[in-house]
């Protein structure tokens, strides 16, 4: 008859999970192989299914396109593994059950995960051969991206008019992860032509059904809802779903009263799970009529943060500009780092830069630092962000921390990597890149978190990005920043420079850019410092002239510290006219040097003034 004319009359019954109970069976590879590999272990699954009651079931591609494929090996076998699934599940059926083809979402939280095109090649094959193969019906499942279920659902409209059963993912109550509310969502998809419309997985019955209860019933699609059979818990390196199966099919009822009409399950149900949706589902007709819940919402008021001082990058824009950075203690001993960040203060310096565990070795956390140089110094404080130490979760919950703080000056950066450092086997977690780090906090400062949802209050960040011009091609450098900007970025912090030419060729090749740039200088503090820059640090060149400089010094600390500061004022006279800001760095906790430094420049603009009132 067709599963669109019989669901005008009747409650369909959907199958359980296949991916979470191979798993529950031991399988941890690629489930979709099985079909290759081990049909008969895929058929039994099947026919469990349709033996508990499912009068619909689904095909073992959950996963089964070229992009995720691509991770086991397997992208060239897209066609035989979705070809073989297709012929398993039918013969599975043998008329006693309608047969869809599954295609999973892509992405996840991440829209880089898969640029558009990518994701839409990659779903046409797997589509071709469905249709190639012959199915029931599409069941495409689990997208967390509404774009990304749009544009793969209009592409199966297009090419087909099978029934078409667009199912969304949800993390939060009714709203998706772009803030779309759930009704809203479902709308979209029944006029881009889903014959069906719902919601599976990541959440279980109780959340799905709360979700459904803002949802009307289309006017001319049917709703379905595939929950897990729980939320999930982590033990022993595992996802487990509490397996209450009596409980699912109790849930299935509610589902029934929101006007659910295909129902089915997904992560940690099982045949049990599905037998019992029967037993309880079995004799009741679909609702016809249903009162909607209307969402209390909170007015979303969005206030600004509180600033008092201009933001470093519209400083800088305007005038000469000093930061100075001073990593935080590698050990619990802050006494000279706060006498340290004290004289810098006294010196006038217009921020204190800390580093976010640079070089990859743990040092006492920025943020805790910049709370007391900020509260109890009166300082303020620019803090690094590096994507290497924080996963998403981490790094929106560390940028909310410095709103509360009233933190607001921040560097954006991908981090050094972990090879460098005190553990060298470290993590990286990586899961922005500097880019994405840039427009994450531009979004917070728009009030919207990662993720779409309202913040109440817009953060007031100004984002600096890094910028390395210690590069053989510069202009590659130069892309970076342009895309930095493109990302939101307000001003960049650059490496240091050791060679007076450079800061010219810098400039040239900077001055289109519509943002400023503190540009860096560090002071150097012996001859072995001089030689390890030299010859150990990728992209750093020092001139003849400086190590010979620095080598007569011999291991007279006094005499090497004061050649390092000449060296460094004759670096600040070659960067003067040409950047307004200039950025310190104060090598080893000798913030002696960057205080003389500071001092200098300060003169130095004493002196301009002077001599413009003379000529004037
Ligand atoms: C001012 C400043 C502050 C820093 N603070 C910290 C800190 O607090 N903690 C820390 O761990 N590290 C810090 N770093 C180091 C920085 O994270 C690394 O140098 C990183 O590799 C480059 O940072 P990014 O954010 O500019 O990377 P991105 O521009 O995002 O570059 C990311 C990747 O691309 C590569 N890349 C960059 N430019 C080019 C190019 N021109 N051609 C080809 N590949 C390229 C990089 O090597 C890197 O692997 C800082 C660097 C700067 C300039
Ligand atoms: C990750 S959501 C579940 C996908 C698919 N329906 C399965 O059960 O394997
Ligand atoms: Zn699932």
């Amino acid at each position: 008859m067709g599963i669109l004319k019989e669901l005008q009359n009747r409650i369909l019954i959907a199958d359980g999970a296949m991916g979470t109970l191979l798993y529950s069976f031991g399988v941890d590879y690629c489930f979709e192989e099985l079909n290759l590999l081990q049909p008969d272990r895929i058929t039994k699954i099947h026919e469990a299914y349709i033996e508990a009651g499912a009068e619909v079931i689904q095909t073992n591609t959950y996963g089964a396109n070229y992009l995720k494929l691509a991770r086991y090996g397997l992208e060239d076998q897209v066609k035989d593994i979705n070809a073989a699934a297709i012929k398993i599940a039918k013969k599975a059926a043998n008329g006693k059950a309608y047969v869809l083809g599954t295609l999973g979402g892509i992405r996840s939280i991440k829209k880089s995960a898969a640029t558009i095109e990518e994701i839409k090649r990659s779903f046409r094959e797997q589509l071709y051969t469905f249709l190639l193969e012959g199915v029931d019906g599409l069941l495409l499942e689990t997208f967390y991206d509404l774009d990304e279920l749009k544009t793969v659902l209009q592409i199966a409209r297009k090419e087909t008019e099978l029934p078409i059963i667009a199912q969304v993912s949800i993390h939060e109550v009714a709203v998706l992860q772009d803030g779309t509310p759930l009704a809203d969502a479902l709308k979209q998809l029944e006029d881009l032509g889903a014959d069906v419309v719902g919601l599976n997985c990541r959440l279980g019955p109780h959340h799905i059904t709360k979700a459904l209860e803002e949802v009307p019933l289309p006017e001319r699609a049917f709703l379905s809802a595939y929950p897990n059979a729980s939320l999930p818990d982590y033990i022993d390196g595992r996802l487990i779903y509490e397996s209450d199966a009596e409980y699912f099919g109790e849930c299935a009822v509610n589902l029934r009263n929101q006007g659910v009409r295909l129902i089915g399950g997904c992560c940690g149900t099982t045949p049990r799970h599905i037998k019992a949706v029967r037993e309880k589902i079995q004799g009741l007709a679909p609702i016809t009529y249903k009162e909607v819940k209307v969402k209390q919402t909170e007015p979303t008021v969005t206030v600004l943060s509180k600033r008092n001082k201009p933001h470093l990058h519209e400083i800088v824009a305007k005038e000469r500009s000093v930061i100075v950075e001073l990593d935080t203690p590698k050990t619990l001993n802050t006494t000279s780092f706060l006498e340290g960040a004290k004289a810098l203060k006294e010196a006038g310096i217009d921020a204190l830069t800390m580093a976010d565990n640079s070089l990859a070795s743990p040092r006492i956390c920025n943020m805790a630092m910049a709370a007391i140089v900020k509260n109890e110094l009166g300082i303020r404080p620019l803090v690094h962000i590096t994507c290497r130490d924080r996963n998403l979760i981490g790094l929106q919950s560390h940028l909310m921390g410095l709103d509360a703080l009233g933190i607001d000056q921040v560097l954006a950066v991908t981090g050094d990597p972990t090879k460098i450092g005190d553990f060298p086997g470290a993590t990286s977690v990586y899961d922005l890149s500097s880019f994405e780090l840039i427009s994450l906090i531009k979004q917070l400062n728009e009030g919207i978190t990662f993720s779409g949802k309202p913040l109440q209050k817009k953060t007031s960040f100004s984002v600096a990005a890094a910028f390395n011009p210690n590069v053989r091609h510069l202009d590659k450098a130069i892309k970076r920043l342009e895309k930095k900007i493109k990302h939101g970025a307000d001003y960049f912090i650059s490496q240091p420079i050791f060679d007076e030419k450079k800061f010219l060729e810098v400039y040239e090749h900077t001055k289109h850019l519509s943002k400023p740039i503190y540009i860096g200088i560090m002071p150097i503090v012996s001859s072995q410092n001089a030689e390890f820059l030299h010859n150990e640090v990728p992209g750093i060149k020092l001139t003849d002239e400086i190590r010979e400089k620095m080598a007569r010094c011999g291991s007279d600390r006094e005499k090497a510290k004061m050649e390092g500061i000449a060296i460094a004022k004759s670096l600040i006279d070659a960067a003067f006219d040409l950047f307004n800001g200039i950025y310190l760095i104060t090598p080893f906790m000798r913030y002696d040097m960057t205080v003389k430094l500071v001092q200098y420049i300060h003169q130095k603009c004493a002196n301009r003034v002077q001599e413009r009132k003379i000529t004037n």
